[in-house]
């Protein structure tokens, strides 16, 4: 089997008195795309930030890329490509000025050729001469991602790269994604976008600095034994609530004006259902958990550690 992209071990990160990772364990294959998840502050910027060499673990042991993430995180660096949250090029240069700045930043050979390949790659020629500033988010992301590529690292890592993107633009920057995984790239990517992490080959569920599951998106949502309903009509003043007080149901979800009803207990959750949408004359059927509602059970379950 071809060497793990990444695998690490027991990384954890504390601020001050704040433990921000807890004994992180993750292993991604060559050319996988891999979605980090989790609530805002549930550690996933610095999870990234460790295997990529930028923030030294208080403690643990792994390889990125096979370099050592405690000893060459100066190589890592080197080798891997990495976006941040916030778009951190120049607004007062054009998109070909941009990539060229950051070439030779890198010191790369072959600087010209290089920034020839990424705005061809990245279909960003008919825009050369435009300002990045005048940019729209879509095309700023894809600016962004032609910058991370430039030295041809075989690890991507991306946080949260389509964050304030319109739907289509965020469509195609996840093709190019596919198409670099496809070339033999490796991604890491978060997100919050449901969509997205259903475009991953494997995800992983943080809270509270931990991580909570792991697996393919059909693992994770079996890993919780959910059985759910979908019932029509969920904007109803105070039909969410009354259903959350049935026997066997353990959460109510909102998907539009449908609402996702759960429980473990098959039987106890389509006996409570069955009476309580006679008497209003609701519509219910059982329909797959989605990861959605898998997601949300793991948070429920979840203790925090600093509570
Ligand atoms: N340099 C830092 N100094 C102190 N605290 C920090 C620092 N960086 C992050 N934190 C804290 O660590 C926790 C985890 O932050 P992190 O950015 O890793 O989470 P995240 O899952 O990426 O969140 P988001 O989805 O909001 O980006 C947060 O409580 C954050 O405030």
């Amino acid at each position: 089997m071809a060497e793990l992209a990444i695998d690490v071990r027991g990384l954890n990160k504390h601020f001050g008195t704040h433990h921000v990772v807890r004994d992180l364990a993750l292993q991604v294959r060559p050319g996988e795309i891999f979605g980090f998840l989790g609530p805002n502050g549930s550690g996933k910027t610095t999870s990234i930030r460790m295997i990529c060499g930028l923030l030294t673990p208080d403690s643990g042991e792994g390889t990125c890329l096979g370099l050592d993430v405690m000893r060459q995180s100066r190589e890592i660096k080197r080798q891997v490509g990495y976006m941040t949250q916030r778009f951190s090029l120049w607004e007062d240069l054009t998109i070909a000025e941009n990539l060229d700045f950051v070439a030779r930043m890198f010191g790369m050979r072959g600087r010209r050729e290089a920034v020839t390949r990424a705005l061809a790659d990245l279909g960003l020629e008919g825009r050369r001469d435009q300002l990045a500033g005048t940019l729209s988010g879509g095309w700023k992301q894809r600016l962004a991602l032609a910058a991370c590529l430039l030295h041809e690292p075989r690890l991507l890592l991306l946080d949260e790269p389509t964050a304030g993107v319109d739907p289509k633009a965020r469509r195609d920057f996840w093709e190019e994604i596919h198409r670099l995984s496809a070339d033999g790239i490796t991604v890491l990517v978060s997100t919050h976008y449901m969509d997205e992490a259903e475009r991953c080959h494997r995800l992983a569920y943080l809270a509270y600095g931990q991580m909570l599951a792991s697996g393919t998106g059909d693992e994770i949502i079996a890993g919780q034994h959910l059985h759910t309903w979908a019932i029509d009509g969920g904007d109803a003043p105070g039909l969410a609530d009354a259903l959350r007080a049935l026997d066997g149901v353990d959460q109510v979800a909102s998907f539009g004006a449908r609402l996702h009803v759960s429980g473990q207990d098959a039987d106890g959750l389509a006996a409570g259902l069955k009476d309580f949408c006679a008497k209003r004359e609701l519509d219910a059927e059982p329909v797959e958990p989605s990861l959605e509602d898998a997601f949300i059970h793991l948070m429920r379950d979840a203790p925090d550690p600093d509570a």
